[in-house]
C-alpha cells in the first residue's frame, strides 16, 4: 500500500508507539519531508523527518498526531489552528478533554497497538464531532498500520484499549508462558521459544477467515481421547483461563477510565 501524506504532520512523541507509527508511515510512502517529530528525548528519526526538541511558537500543521503518555498532556502547549486535524493515540483521553486543551478543526480519537509497526496493527478510531474530511484523513493515515475499525460509541475505547491496545502485553506473556513450561519439561530454551512464537502466530492466521470460531477450532486440534484434551481440561477447569482473562482485561479498562478522569482533571 502506497499513500501520500495529507499536507502536513506533526508527530509530538516519538517513543514506542509514535516511532513505530512513522516507521510505518515511511514504508507506505508519506514524504519524511512532510513529517516533523517533536520530542525532547528521542535518539533519531528516520532519514528526511525533521526532528524538533520542542514544538514551534507558532504555525500549526495540517495534522498533528499526538503520541506523548497521558500524564504528560498537562505539559502541552494548545498546539494546532483552525485547519488542524488532531489525532490523538493517548489511552483514556477523552475527545472533549482534548477538544478543550487545542484549538483545531477536529479531533480523532485513535487506539492502535504495536504489530502497527509491520503493518498488522489494530487501529480502533472515534471522532464525534468530526467530519467526512477528518475521517478521511485519518482512514488514510492509519490504513498502512493493519485492520482499521471505527466504533460506534467512544466508551468503548476503555475496553478496545484493553482487548487490542494492552493485548499485544498479554499475548507476549502468553507466548513466555507456553516457552518457559516448554523448557521446564525438557526442550532447549531457543527452541521452545521459537516454537511458542510460530505456534501462536500460525494459530491467529489460522483463525482469520476459518469459518469457525475458536472453540470449534480448539475441538478440531482436539482428538477425542487425545493430548489437546487432556490440555484443555486444565485451561478450561473452574473457568479457570477464561476467568483469569476477564480479570485482566477488567484491570486494564478500569486503568483506562482512571487516566481518562486525570486528564480531565489535569
Ligand atoms: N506502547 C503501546 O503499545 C501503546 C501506546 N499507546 C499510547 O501511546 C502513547 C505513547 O506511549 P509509548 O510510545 O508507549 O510511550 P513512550 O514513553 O515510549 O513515548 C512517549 C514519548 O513522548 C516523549 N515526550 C515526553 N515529553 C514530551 C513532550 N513534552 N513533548 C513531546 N514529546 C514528549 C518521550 O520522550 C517519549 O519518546 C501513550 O499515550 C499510550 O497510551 C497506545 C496504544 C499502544
Ligand atoms: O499500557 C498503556 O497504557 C498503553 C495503552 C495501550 C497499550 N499501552
Amino acid at each position: 500500500m502506497s499513500i501520500s501524506a495529507p499536507g502536513s504532520i506533526w508527530l509530538v512523541g516519538c517513543g514506542n508507539m509514535g516511532a513505530a507509527m512513522l516507521r510505518r508511515w515511511i514504508a507506505a510512502g508519506i514524504d519524511p519531508a512532510s513529517v516533523t517529530a517533536i520530542d525532547p528525548y528521542t535518539a533519531a528519526v528516520p532519514d528526511g523527518v525533521t526532528l524538533l526538541r520542542q514544538a514551534p511558537a507558532d504555525g500549526a500543521p495540517d495534522v498533528l498526531v499526538l503520541a506523548i503518555k497521558p500524564q504528560q498532556l498537562g505539559a502541552m502547549p494548545p498546539l494546532g489552528g483552525p485547519g488542524t486535524l488532531l489525532i490523538s493515540i493517548l489511552a483514556g483521553v477523552e475527545e472533549a478533554t482534548l477538544a478543550a486543551r487545542f484549538p483545531v478543526r477536529a479531533v480523532v480519537r485513535a487506539m492502535p497497538n504495536l504489530p502497527v509497526s509491520i503493518g498488522k496493527g489494530v487501529v480502533a478510531l472515534h471522532g464525534a464531532q468530526a467530519d467526512a474530511a477528518a475521517r478521511a484523513t485519518a482512514d488514510l493515515l492509519m490504513a498502512p498500520l493493519g485492520r482499521v475499525e471505527w466504533l460506534a460509541d467512544e466508551g468503548l475505547f476503555h475496553i478496545v484499549t484493553a482487548l487490542s491496545g494492552s493485548g499485544p502485553g498479554f499475548v507476549y506473556r502468553f507466548i513466555d508462558a507456553l516457552a518457559q513450561a516448554g523448557t521446564a519439561l525438557g526442550l532447549p530454551e531457543d527452541q521452545a521459544l521459537r516454537f511458542a512464537i510460530a505456534t501462536v502466530e500460525g494459530a491467529a492466521a489460522l483463525a482469520d477467515g476459518a469459518g469457525a470460531g475458536p472453540a470449534e477450532l480448539a475441538d478440531r486440534v482436539a482428538s477425542p481421547g487425545g493430548t489437546t484434551r487432556a490440555g484443555l481440561d486444565v485451561l478450561d477447569r473452574d473457568a479457570g483461563l477464561m476467568r483469569l482473562v476477564r480479570e485482566t482485561l477488567d484491570a486494564a479498562a478500569r486503568r483506562s477510565a482512571e487516566l481518562a478522569e486525570a486528564a480531565r482533571n489535569a
